[in-house]
């Protein structure tokens, strides 16, 4: 697998949004995330590609899975990780986003993770280190890591074929970086999208995402395979856009009662982190038949290491062909 992949490269220098990939780049990711995966599950080592490498993890917003999976990644395939905290770093002083990435950037790393509150931020990184910087969330912007992730965990579920489905993305689309990935990529895959949730939280553009829009989950979920649900994004919130948690649950908080207007054996997802009993009941959370959010939280680690090693790989070409220039 890593032979075919060197013997056809990925020649991207960023992962900063979906619409950056051509479809050819996004299956060959799949692929490697899928041989990673299946090392994962194996417990097998894998081949140490990101020796000598470095890899800084930047999050200025907070993060469990996205933060821990770059980390783990780093690691398994053998970089040298470092995670920066940014609320004990020289941000608190003051310091401002660009002078802290070219202070980073002087220490010479190979990778730059990036999680920030402005949508932009990575893109704006991107041109100012001469490292390849990854967007581990921008805002309301994109969270390409997630989508492509969500995209292996559906075609481990779906035996390879993404192809054809239904999926319904349920919740809060307006604040949603993960819907907007999602939207651009399993279009690109093929699959047929539609998005469900009260009109005050679907964007006033997104009759131009190439997506059906509902306004209620009885008729938004008929026909469904999967079924996505999103966490009401609060801190993105600048006022209030449903009455109360309590009547959102009643009417958008996806349960076994709902999930039946979606066909027999739809499946579940879910990015986290999950406020339960406001978009998702537990019992629908919980079942291992139905629901394929550890799944997800599994791809994540493979899919990085598949983003990382293709990054690195394209990295080295590069720096081959400026060398040979000289
Ligand atoms: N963890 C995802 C989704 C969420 O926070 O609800 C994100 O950072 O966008
Ligand atoms: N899905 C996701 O991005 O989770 P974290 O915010 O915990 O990283």
């Amino acid at each position: 697998m890593t032979d075919d992949f060197a013997a056809y490269p990925f020649t991207r220098e960023h992962c900063l949004s979906i619409s950056d990939f051509h479809r050819v780049d996004i299956e060959r990711l799949l692929d490697l995330g899928a041989h990673y995966l299946n090392l994962e599950h194996q417990k097998g080592g894998s081949s140490k590609v990101l020796r000598g490498k470095t890899l800084i993890n930047l999050f200025f917003e907070n993060s469990t899975r996205t933060e821990k999976s770059f980390e783990l990644a780093g690691k398994r395939l053998g970089a040298d990780v470092i995670s920066m905290q940014v609320a004990s770093s020289s941000v608190k002083k003051g310091e401002t986003l660009l002078d802290t990435a070219s202070t980073l950037n002087a220490m010479n790393p190979d990778l730059l993770v990036v999680r920030h509150g402005s949508s932009g931020a990575p893109a704006l990184l991107a041109q100012k280190v001469s490292c390849s910087v990854i967007n581990a969330g921008d805002g309301m912007h994109e969270h390409p890591t997630q989508a492509l992730l969500d995209a292996l965990t559906l075609r481990e579920a779906f035996d390879g074929d993404i192809g054809g489905l239904q999926i319904a993305i349920c919740g809060d689309i307006l604040h949603s970086r993960v819907a907007r990935s999602n939207v651009q990529l399993l279009n690109l895959l093929g699959a047929n999208v539609r998005l469900v949730g009260p009109p005050t939280l679907i964007p006033t553009d997104a009759d131009r995402w190439g997506v059906e829009v509902f306004h209620d989950m009885e008729t938004g979920l008929q026909g469904c395979d999967v079924v996505m649900m999103l966490r009401l994004q609060l801190e993105r919130m600048k006022g209030s856009f449903v009455p109360s948690k309590r009547e959102y649950y009643h009417f958008h908080g996806l349960t076994r009662a709902k999930l039946a207007y979606a066909k027999t054996g739809a499946l579940v997802m879910h990015p986290g982190p999950m406020n339960r009993g406001v978009e998702i009941s537990s019992d629908v959370a919980d079942d291992p038949d139905i629901s394929l959010i550890t799944n997800q939280v599994g791809a994540g680690v493979a899919m990085r290491m598949a983003i990382l090693h293709a990054l690195s790989d394209a990295q080295d070409i590069r720096r081959q062909n400026e060398g040979s220039a000289l």
